[in-house]
């Protein structure tokens, strides 16, 4: 297992975002987490990824314990995430956008830099961009800069948070075709409200409610599961 948490918990004032959540991930699976609204998926990739402290419970990566790492020696260690907020640099361009995350792993070897910023770009379906100003790609483009970004850091564990979320469906199926082509190199691990995504890219689904996990399977299972079915139904989503 490339993750693992146990027990892991998180308490707010007066809320309980996470209770015991027990997940294995399999290094080079493509896991979804679905879940209704407020189901507490956001809070789980923030403990994970160390954003958000846990209240209890442990998380474990490659086999050693992270739990009390803070988030920068945790991508140090091979973990990138991209959340619902774009972080691309607006004021420069795609190519140096990045270059900038590839230095993150690469540090100064300008050829390997290089090498792997034009490995990068000719992945995404903005490479005829690569000169322009980031700031002037469309929203779908930014965010799959965004991805490329995570990307050229080599993470062995690729976190992504609703990545989907304000894409036109032209550009949803250029993101599945880019996770797709992803399956074979790196751990995966997607928060999607889009089902349809989560039903073309994902080998594996758990599905949180109410701060737990209701049920983990393939998207086959997951689909005719009566449980499943009752929470979202019972929380208003189609
Ligand atoms: N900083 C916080 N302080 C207090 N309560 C919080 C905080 N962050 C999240 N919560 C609560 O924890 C619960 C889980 O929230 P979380 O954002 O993790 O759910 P989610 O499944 O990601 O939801 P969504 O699909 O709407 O993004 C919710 O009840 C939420 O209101």
């Amino acid at each position: 297992m490339i993750l693992t948490t146990r027990g892991l918990t998180k308490a707010y004032a007066g809320v309980k975002a996470n209770t015991d959540v027990d997940f294995d991930l399999p290094a080079g699976q493509t896991r979804a987490i679905i879940g209704p609204n407020g189901a507490g998926k956001s809070t789980f990739v923030g403990m994970i990824c160390g954003r958000i402290p846990a209240t209890r419970g442990t998380v474990s990566f490659d086999g050693q314990d992270v739990t009390a790492l803070p988030a920068h020696k945790r991508i140090e260690r091979g973990m990138a995430y991209t959340f619902q907020i774009t972080s691309v640099f607006p004021g420069l361009p795609v190519r140096e956008n990045i270059a900038l995350a590839a230095r993150r792993g690469l540090g100064r070897n300008k050829a390997a830099v290089r090498a792997k910023t034009d490995e990068v770009l000719t992945r995404l379906s903005i490479s005829d961009r690569a000169d322009q100003m980031a700031g002037d790609l469309s929203y779908g483009h930014q965010r799959i800069l965004e991805i490329g970004m995570g990307l050229a850091q080599e993470p062995r564990l690729f976190i992504l948070d609703e990545p989907t979320q304000g894409l036109a469906e032209s550009e949803v199926e250029d993101f599945n075709a880019l996770i797709k082509s992803l399956d074979a190199e790196t751990t995966i691990l997607l928060i999607e409200h889009n089902m349809n995504v989560v039903m073309e890219v994902a080998e594996y689904i758990t599905v949180l409610d109410q701060g737990m996990v209701l049920a983990n399977g393939t998207p086959q299972e997951i689909r005719a599961n009566a449980a499943v079915q009752e929470a979202y139904l019972g929380s208003g989503h189609a």
